[in-house]
């Protein structure tokens, strides 16, 4: 079987169903088969009307009696439904779901779940148990099957149809990519991928979730690391690694220069690299430390290290505003020692960008720093021997690789990352790198109070604003959204802009910042704000990572519940990163209970690392990690959280099956046709 075959081409589905079918990601018959269910109804687990107790979650099989609209004192459509199983009956309702009425009919059989509760006359008195909000099931009762898979599909989909290719598909499983050879599976005890996916889309039992599951997440975790440890061994295959000497005079100078001392921390922190960088194993470290932590001095410290040994270092920084802020704050330091700093960006005019490439292949540069500029073919080094990712996250696997490829020995790598990590999200993405953590903050920082708070206390908020602009300090508005959109409905940067800089601010320079502006105009407020010409910033995310302005205390964000808590976190660490009390203000008017909880979380945590735990448990991997924007792999069944035990064991299999020099092709064909994203393609084999 050709499990790459185009999906449209498959019986029964063509151009439009193909349509629909992209959408989700599935594209052939491997993602069709690899697109699991959400849940599974045990529909011989139903429970007879009569039997039903309150507050019980129940499957109910009936039929429909009869059905009544109504439109709530709200305004709510409400739809009524009376189903029968001849032991007893129950109401079901549907709130503002009118579509449904038209495909409901009375006699018409329905197999329903849900939550039980009581519906009350307008007395108090008991009326009659009913379920809120449950799952329809559409024609499902007809399957005979005892566990009915349930997967999120689109309306033109009708589950039944979705069941019958799938079936066909899984016929013919013989040649099916698998990462697992057969002494893995029986090592760990795994069912064959074939048995795995028949067993994963019609379980007949809980077992067979259980154990097909295992096998599914296990492989999946392995091809990850697998991946990892295949992609440092292309890049670094004969050739060999750098090695320092201990710290010698710039290194000292620079140190000695520093207008601060560095936190214990920090110190740890550096000591570890130093004893990297002097072994001849190529350094492979994380450094994770929470936002305005200073990971940044110890950036500079390791890049000055490498140059003292003869090596060109490289910065590859995720957004060209903390590229040309680094470059800014590197050349103060770094020029009185004589080192020569450069700046690769995409938006240089075509003259800059051949000198600077000039520059770097001649070695006259000795520290580069850059965007995904630095890892465009054209860009050819001297000798590059450190290479530092900032943000890795923005960055893809594969991405780092290539820089990484871009030295004629192994270069020293060193990742930084202020998105906190959970520890198995680390294992999972970044199982290639020993770990370093700056946890406490530089001393003399004041926790940023935060406050959430709807719209109606802007006025009050902005005149607050100004009583802190006016005591000296600078602050940031952070908007959404950069113009008004019909779709959306939240603030947009421009129309606070204009709102702010015409009114309450009408006597302080105001700036306005967001993407779409030239590279030029950018740079020019970044710095104007560096210098404290510009008072209040209005501006979307652009400022979310890395920027840093001291003297900013305050920040008020607009529409905070269309922002991930990872996300705002990073915004707020742009403020109390000097000796100011500071402030951020999150204005939303979201009446979503959920919503609420998760934002007045912000009020009460200011340690990124439990914030993100906390937001990885509210809002599931997903979400989470979709908010990111990051270069992880799109995980298709395991869950960071809850499968630690498997990663761990398929960490120590990948380990071992690189190591014995095993054969990698149908580990790369599987990840191949699995990831279609950049973080671990690989094409060399
Ligand atoms: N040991 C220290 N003592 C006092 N101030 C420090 C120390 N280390 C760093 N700083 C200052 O703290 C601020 C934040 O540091 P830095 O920009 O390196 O943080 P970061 O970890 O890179 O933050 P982010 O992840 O937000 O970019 C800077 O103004 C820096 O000069």
């Amino acid at each position: 079987m050709n499990f790459e075959e185009n999906i449209q081409y498959v019986k029964g589905i063509g151009p439009k169903k193909a349509q629909a079918l992209n959408k989700l990601g599935i594209e052939n018959k491997y993602n069709l088969l690899t697109y699991y269910p959400k849940r599974y109804n045990n529909q011989s687990d139903i429970t007879p009307i009569s039997e039903i107790e309150y507050d019980e979650t129940v499957n109910v099989k009936g039929y429909i009696i009869s059905i009544q609209e109504k439109i709530s004192y709200k305004g709510m459509k409400i739809i009524t439904v009376l189903l029968s199983d001849d032991t007893g009956t129950l109401q079901i309702i549907w709130f503002n779901q009118p579509f449904l009425a038209r495909s409901l009919k009375k006699g018409m059989n329905l197999f329903v779940k849900g939550k039980i509760s009581y519906a009350y006359g307008g007395s108090g008195q008991f009326c009659i148990k009913q379920i809120i909000s449950y799952f329809l099931l559409d024609d499902e009762q007809n399957e005979q099957c005892e566990f009915l898979p349930i997967y999120i599909l689109p309306g033109t989909i009708k589950p039944k149809f979705y069941r019958s290719i799938l079936t066909d598909t899984l016929s013919d499983l013989h040649n099916i990519p698998c990462a697992l050879a057969e002494s893995i599976r029986n090592e760990y005890k795994l069912l064959t991928k074939a048995d795995a996916l028949r067993k994963i889309h019609f379980p007949k039992s809980e077992e067979d979730i259980e154990a097909s599951r295992k096998m599914l997440i296990f492989e999946e975790l392995f091809m990850i690391q697998c991946g990892l440890i295949h992609l440092r061994k292309i890049h670094t295959q004969n050739k060999h690694g750098i090695h320092c000497l201990l710290n010698s005079t710039l290194v000292k100078k620079l140190y000695s220069a520093l207008p601060f001392k560095l936190t214990a921390d920090q110190e740890k922190v550096w000591s570890e690299i130093c004893n990297d960088m002097q072994s001849s194993t190529p350094m492979q470290r994380l450094l994770q430390g929470d936002v305005g932590s200073g990971k940044t001095v110890i950036a500079v410290l390791a890049l000055v290290k490498a140059v003292e040994n003869g090596w060109q270092s490289a910065l590859m920084v995720p957004t060209e505003i903390l590229a040309r802020q680094h470059f800014r704050n590197f050349c103060l330091l770094l020029d009185p020692l004589g080192i020569k700093t450069g700046l690769l960006l995409g938006s240089l005019s075509a003259k800059e960008h051949r000198d600077a490439l000039q520059q770097i292949k001649t070695g006259k540069w000795q520290i580069i720093i850059g965007t995904h500029a630095l890892i465009q073919d054209k860009v050819e080094f001297a000798n590059l021997g450190l290479v530092i990712t900032d943000e890795q996250h923005r960055f893809g696997v594969a991405q780092r690789a290539y820089l990484e490829a871009k030295a004629v020995h192994i270069p020293d790598v060193l990742v930084m990352t202020a998105t906190p990590i959970p520890r198995t999200m680390t294992l999972t993405v970044y199982g290639d790198l020993n770990v370093s953590m700056i946890r406490h903050l530089p001393p003399g920082r004041k926790n940023i109070r935060t406050f959430l708070r709807t719209k109606s206390a802007r006025e009050k908020i902005y005149q607050f604003v100004l009583k802190e602009i006016k005591e000296g300090r600078q602050a940031y508005v952070v908007c959404p959204l950069i113009e008004i959109s019909e779709n959306i409905k939240t603030v947009s940067a421009e129309e606070m802009f204009e709102k702010l800089n015409t009114g309450i601010f009408k006597n302080i320079n105001c700036a306005l910042l967001h993407g779409k502006l030239s590279a030029i105009e950018k740079e020019q407020i970044m710095q104007d704000f560096f210098a404290n010409k510009i008072h209040l910033l209005v501006s979307t995310t652009v400022i979310e990572v890395g920027v840093n302005v001291p003297n900013a205390s305050i920040m008020v964000v607009e529409g905070a519940d269309r922002f991930g808590l990872a996300q705002l976190h990073q915004l707020r660490g742009r403020i109390g990163r000097g000796q100011y009390k500071s402030y951020c203000i999150l204005l939303s008017d979201s009446k979503s209970s959920k919503t609420v909880e998760r934002l007045s979380l912000m009020e009460k945590i200011n340690d990124g690392f439990v914030l993100a735990e906390e937001d990885l448990r509210l809002r599931g991997p997903g979400q989470f990690f979709g908010a990111m924007q990051h270069g992880l792999p799109d995980l298709k069944i395991a869950n960071v959280l809850s499968d630690v035990n498997i990663l761990l064991d398929a960490r120590k299999a990948a380990e071992k099956w690189c190591a014995n020099k095993n054969p990698m092709t149908e580990i790369i064909r599987t990840i191949n046709i699995q990831y279609k994203n950049d973080f671990l393609k690989i094409t060399d084999i």
